[in-house]
This record gives structure tokens, sequence and C-alpha cells, in this order.
């Protein structure tokens, strides 16, 4: 199995101290210029992470539980704030789509500091220090924009990707498979390396009811919540089923309606929420499945949404949970290993940790773990390009130009954020 792990405390024990603090206004501003940060963010809470105390490169999540479990066990915290949800230390990941095909490293860090806000609560965690070192770190000054910014293309051409869904599409009527989630991509290349802080910024301010996401080069704002644990209650909020506008022609209300009566969005949707049921199922005592989706409205699409919520027992951590969830049929299809097969052999792309778990998860086992979607991923070796990532959900009514459409309304708040759609 594929692990490196980097560990700045040695085999020694590791002091963490949290605090409450007053309101440190934007999380986002605690970004530093350079050296590693994390951050996950909705609708202003959430945390930011800056330094590492400790990173594990890996290629499973079950790897990446087990290791955490033992590292957590390793660190004395000393809290003013103990059992509120999200403080202390905590463990951010990203991790590969499909470990099996994938040439890019799942990844787990524990950052250095936190600073967190979540319900009228701020605080911050700082790991190797004691209480009377908890000064908070200093605010950014300015992040610079993308500097002639261009999209390049992506692995495949647009009439090439409409032509497997095509194909995809047969195999579905076929009855070979029952739905294949197809990815494809588009760089973007800057003249200079690409601030984070500045992509990270837009998302953030034009699409705050979502989760913003930064975890070693990957950035995005997902709406897609795969878990969250807070003590026994498990919750996640399952999408599939998308409508757009195209300029301002269409009433929002009217799409709406529209989107809740398609028999296409609606086969789409059932069964990404039946993986995700059947997958949460064997962990939980009791589960609620509502019976039919509302539309949750973002800025660039609608989607069809489901909140399915249970109740699970102490020994089942966030990160047990995400590798039980992952990858559901809202990313992969139905079933899911002939779904994989098809995607791996038609899509012809990496898609490295597009639509795989990013989140968090703390020494309790409580945390929050989102489908990493509406993103793309900076690579050390090339800090002035992006790949950016879109998919769509194909059953059998799918109309192949219809889902490229919808892979380019997906694409817009990173094409926003670039300074490349308005
Ligand atoms: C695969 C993606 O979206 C998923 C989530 C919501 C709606 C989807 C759909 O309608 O196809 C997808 O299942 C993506 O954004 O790349």
């Amino acid at each position: 199995m594929l692990a490196r792990v980097i560990l700045d405390f040695g085999s020694a024990r590791m002091r963490a101290t949290t605090v409450a603090i007053d309101d440190p206004g934007p999380l986002e501003a605690f970004l530093p210029e350079s050296g590693p940060c994390t951050a996950f963010i909705r609708r202003g809470e959430g945390f930011v992470g800056l330094g590492e105390a400790a990173r594990f490169e890996t290629d499973r999540l079950e790897a990446a539980d087990v290791w955490w479990d033992e590292i957590s066990n390793q660190i004395d915290h000393d809290s003013e704030m103990p059992g509120e949800f999200g403080t202390g230390p905590i463990a951010v990941g990203s991790f590969t789509f499909d470990p099996d095909r994938s040439e890019d490293r799942s990844v787990l860090v524990i950052p250095r500091i936190i600073i967190g806000r979540r319900g009228g609560v701020f605080w911050m965690t700082k790991l190797g220090a004691a209480r009377g070192d908890m000064a908070l770190p200093a605010r950014r000054e300015r992040v610079a924009s993308p500097v002639n910014p261009t999209a390049v293309g992506g692995a495949m051409g647009e009439d090439i990707w409409t032509r497997i869904v095509g194909e995809v599409v047969d195999l579905i009527r076929n009855d070979e498979v029952h739905k294949v989630v197809l990815a494809r991509d588009l760089i973007v290349r800057a003249d200079e390396p690409l601030d984070l802080r500045y992509l990270l910024d837009r998302l953030i301010e034009n699409y705050p009811m979502t989760w913003a996401y930064l975890v070693d080069g990957m950035i995005g704002a997902t709406p897609e919540l795969l878990l969250r644990r807070q003590g026994g209650l498990v919750t996640s909020r399952v999408l599939a089923g998308t409508v757009w506008r195209e300029g301002d022609t269409v009433d929002p209300l009217q799409l709406a309606a529209e989107l809740a009566r398609s028999q296409k969005d609606i086969s789409e949707h059932e069964f990404a929420v039946a993986s995700v049921a059947e997958a949460l199922a064997p962990y939980c005592q009791a589960m609620n499945v509502p019976e039919a989706p509302s539309v949750l409205k973002l800025p660039n699409v609608m989607h069809l949404a489901t909140d399915i919520t249970g109740s699970v027992g102490p020994d089942t951590g966030a990160l047990a949970l995400a590798a039980a969830l992952h990858p559901s049929a809202a990313v992969c299809g139905t079933p899911t290993h002939l779904a994989l097969d098809i995607i791996s052999e038609l899509e012809s792309l990496d898609r490295g940790r597009y639509a795989g778990p990013v989140g968090w998860t703390d020494m309790y086992g409580d945390g929050e773990w989102a489908i990493a979607l509406r993103g793309g991923q900076v690579r050390p070796e090339t800090p002035q390009e992006i790949q950016l990532f879109a998919g769509a959900g194909i059953v059998a009514d799918s109309d192949p130009s219809v889902e490229l459409a919808e892979t380019g309304a997906k694409l817009v708040p990173m094409l926003q954020a670039l300074g490349l759609d308005s």
C-alpha cells in the first residue's frame, strides 16, 4: 500500500491548545501567501488551517482513518471549549476519486494552527503551543488576480466527449448499466502562478451557500455533502438532476418546477439517493430518507436535493463513513463497479481528487466530508495552471448535447473565479 508520512513531532507526544477568541472577521483573510494551508468554509463558518504538523499521503481512505486514529491518540489537548463541534486538532483531507486508476495521491494533513467559527463561537487551536502562546497570526494584505488566464482545452474535445455520452446512453438502453456519471476537464493557464487565495475569495463571495474547500492545491466550492457526523447524528446531502438558465429568459420558479417534474432527472436522482441510503444503512440504527427531493437553487444551476439523516454508533467515525459512502451514484453510477469500469474505459481522464471526498475529521470521529465538485487541481510543478473538472449523470433519457451544456454550467463557478466568465 502506498503511504508516506511526514511528521514534525517525531514519536514524542504532541501538545495542542484551543482557546475561544473574539470574532476574527473573515477566516480566509488568515491564509498566508506561501506555505501549506487548508480551508473549509460555508456561509462564513468552518475553518482555515495554517502550516502542517503532520501529513499522510496514501491511496486509501481506510489507511488514513487508521493513521489519524493513531496520531490523534498521541495528542494531549488542552481546550477552553471541550465538546464544541469542530474545535480542537483536526485532520483535513482530499482523496482521489479512484485510487486504483489515479496518478494523484490522497492526502490528510494536520494543520499547525486552526482558526474557526461556528454558530457565533470563534476559536483558535495551535499544535505544539501552550496557552501563553496564542496570538492570532497576521491577516494578509492583498491577493493577486490571475494574470492573463486562458482556457487551453482538456483531455478530450467537446465533440468526442458528446459522442462518448451517446455510447454510454446506448449501453444504458441495452440494460448493461443503469447510470454512469461522465466527466471532462478543462485546463486554464495563466502567465504567473495562481494565487489560490484569490480564487477562494471569489468562490466564497459568489457561492456562499456551498462548501468552499482548499486542500493541497485542490480548490472549489461544492454544493454536495457526502456526510456530516456530529455526535451520533449523520447527515448526507445528495444531489443529482440539474437544470440551469441560459441567459435570463426563463423564470427561476418555472425552471425549478420543470426540474421537480422531470422524469429523467428524478430517475438520475433516485439512483444517487439509493446508493447513499444503501451504503449508510449498515452503520445506522435509524435512518430518514425523504420520499421526494427538494430543489436546491445555486447561482449557476439548480439541483434535485435529498437530505438523508441517520443515527450512528460511537465506533463509526466520519472517515470510516466517507470510505463506506464513496463513490456514490451522484459521481459514479449504478451499479458502482460497472460504472467505474465504464468511466475508466471511456472517460480518458485521470480524475485525480475531483469527485473524491474532501473535508475534515476531529479527535472524536466527528467531521464533514463533502464531494470535491465544482473545482480544480493546481499541481506544484505547474503553479500557473489549474485543471478544472465537471461531470454529468447519464441515464437512459440523456441527450448528449444537453449533458455537455450541463458540464459547461458546472464549470462556471471556477471560470468566474478565474476571471473567464462574468
Ligand atoms: C458530477 C457533478 O455533479 C453531480 C452533482 C450534482 C448533480 C449532478 C448531475 O445532475 O449530473 C451530478 O450528479 C459535477 O458537478 O461535476
